[in-house]
């Protein structure tokens, strides 16, 4: 299985964003975190910036969606752009109908879960959504240490997703680094986020080929 790296521009320098990203054009997805301060006591970019960014990006976008009302707002991300969109289950009313709108627009739907939430959580949504991302760290901000007690929640994921008949990407976000990386992939992961453990590195190209070869 090859694993998928995306790296989070939370960590990158926001004064020269354009050729951050271009010095992670050999990673399959930028994860663009969008927080609100409502959801997640942070606050970074919003739906002009991801559509500028999706325009200029070598590489696909893996949007985050840390807010409130994502029923209102996940799919208007897709539209502008992002191939991928995530938007939280906790912060949904109707979580169903958030991943059905995003699919209507042809980007992968994906659902989220912060540490507090369960796996079994998101079991309904499996055969609905493209993607779950399970956090390992509490959502809001970059550089916290991993929480290795959420691995589980993969291994859960992957059996319900194959009990429920469909094959889902399981994406892992927060303290991924050389180290974690290979737990991660153990326990089931396929697709890892990491921000300062790439954009902390002066290399970002060999910081990205360091994780690949960690997570194999
Ligand atoms: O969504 C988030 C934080 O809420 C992340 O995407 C962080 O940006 C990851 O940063 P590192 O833990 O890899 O430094
Ligand atoms: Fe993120």
């Amino acid at each position: 299985m090859s694993i998928r790296i995306a790296p989070s521009i939370l960590s990158a320098d926001f004064g020269r964003l354009e050729s951050e990203i271009f010095e992670v054009a050999s990673a399959d997805f930028i994860h663009v975190d969008v927080m609100d301060n409502h959801f997640v006591p942070n606050l970074t970019i919003g739906l002009p910036v991801v559509e500028r960014l999706a325009q200029i990006s070598p590489v696909p976008l893996d949007v985050h969606l840390m807010i409130a009302d994502p029923d209102r707002w996940a799919a208007k991300y897709a539209e502008v752009g992002a191939a991928s969109c995530t938007y939280h289950f906790e912060a949904a009313n109707n979580p169903l109908q958030v991943a059905r709108d995003i699919r209507s627009t042809g980007s992968r739907a994906a659902v989220a879960i912060k540490p507090g939430t369960p796996a079994e959580a998101v079991f309904d949504l499996l055969t609905e959504v493209d993607m779950v991302l399970v956090m390992t760290v509490e959502p809001g901000f970059g550089g916290q240490e991993f929480m290795r007690e959420m691995l589980p929640k993969l291994g859960a994921l992957r059996k319900a997703a194959a009990d429920a008949g469909t094959d889902i990407w399981l994406e892992v976000d927060g303290g991924i680094s050389v180290e974690t990386a290979p737990e991660a992939v153990a326990a089931g992961a396929d697709t890892l986020v990491a921000g300062s453990s790439v954009f902390g590195h002066l290399d970002r190209a060999a910081a990205i080929a360091n994780l690949r070869v960690a997570a194999r």
